[in-house]
């Protein structure tokens, strides 16, 4: 394998420059039985992020994307490595700290069909957040109104329960009460897997509105190429638990320099036959080239 052009990507935001920083982050989850060893899903990861800006991460099944957005929200083991936020170091947080973090760090999950209570109405789960951060009820219930109104919601949705939703319509609940608290960070765990095609884009569309219109950054997690190109400023691509790239989106998606990207690049699907077999062509000249040094 080529060498990872990662380290000196990373430099190309600065500390002062981010707004959520991961530096050298190292998770590993219990083996199952007693004797079993420990799994190192996390191998020494780097990322960060600017204000306003999204980082497209990218990678197979299994690869460990998930596992980074659980670390920064405090939900996975971390073994070694730091976890900075607006300046702060968030790994070792208390759980009280942790919930005042909420304001300002949130997360839109893949499944909108388990990540919204069934038996709570969208209007009580748009509540949660405000109310527990001393919000009072009639400024709550106007902040709901203009949180449904934002994500393309009619009003009276707010007395209705999740199960009267399609798929789309939850996800949209589900960024709705993301943005209750006007978060700087939204960690996107594959918010659109679950959805249809012509529903993905649709909120996909609605996440860049919102980026437009708030200045939110987004740490946009997808086993998918061509979306994280379609949301993405810059893109980390995670293979078996380690950056092997980092950089612009044009020029990691299109003419990627480490040999993974150039395979996920050919697994992603194009309508164009023709760029296909160009994509193809590329790929077989690079590993020739590659073989022959
Ligand atoms: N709580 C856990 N305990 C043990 N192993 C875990 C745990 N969570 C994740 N893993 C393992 O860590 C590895 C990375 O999982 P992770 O969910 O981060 O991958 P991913 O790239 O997000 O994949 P997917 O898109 O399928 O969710 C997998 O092998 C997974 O089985």
């Amino acid at each position: 394998m080529q060498p990872s052009n990662h380290p000196a990507a990373h430099r190309e935001v600065s500390a002062a420059d981010a707004l959520l920083s991961v530096d050298r982050l190292r998770v590993s989850f219990p083996g199952k039985g007693r004797r079993a060893p420990a799994t190192e899903v996390l191998k020494g990861v780097d990322l960060a992020i600017r204000p306003g800006e999204t980082l497209g991460l990218v990678g197979e099944s299994g690869s460990g994307k998930s596992t980074i957005g659980r670390a920064v929200l405090g939900l996975a083991p971390v073994t070694s490595g730091t976890v900075t936020f607006a300046g702060r170091r968030i790994d070792r947080l208390s759980a009280r700290r942790r919930r005042g973090l909420a304001r300002d760090l949130q997360v839109v999950f893949q499944d909108p069909y388990t990540s919204l209570n069934p038996s709570r109405t969208v209007g009580d789960t748009l509540a949660e957040p405000l109310i527990a951060q001393g919000t009072a009820a009639g400024a709550s219930r106007e902040r709901i109104a203009d949180l449904l109104g934002r994500v393309q919601l009619p009003a009276d949705a707010a007395s209705r329960l999740p199960r009267e939703f399609s798929g789309g319509q939850r996800q949209r609940v589900a960024i709705a009460r993301a943005l209750a608290l006007d978060p700087r960070l939204i960690i996107c765990d594959e918010p659109v897997s679950a959805l249809d095609l012509t529903t993905q884009r649709t909120v996909l569309d609605l996440l860049l509105e919102i980026q437009e219109a708030t200045d939110v950054a987004y740490l946009f997690v997808s086993h998918d190429l061509s979306v994280v190109r379609f949301m993405s400023h810059r893109v980390a691509v995670i293979h078996h638990g380690e950056i092997v790239e980092t950089g612009d989106a044009a020029t990691v998606t299109g003419t990627p320099s480490h040999p993974y990207t150039r395979t996920l690049l050919l697994a992603s699907p194009v309508a164009d036959v023709a760029e296909q077999r160009r994509r193809r062509a590329a790929a077989d000249r690079v590993a020739k080239k590659e073989q022959q040094t």
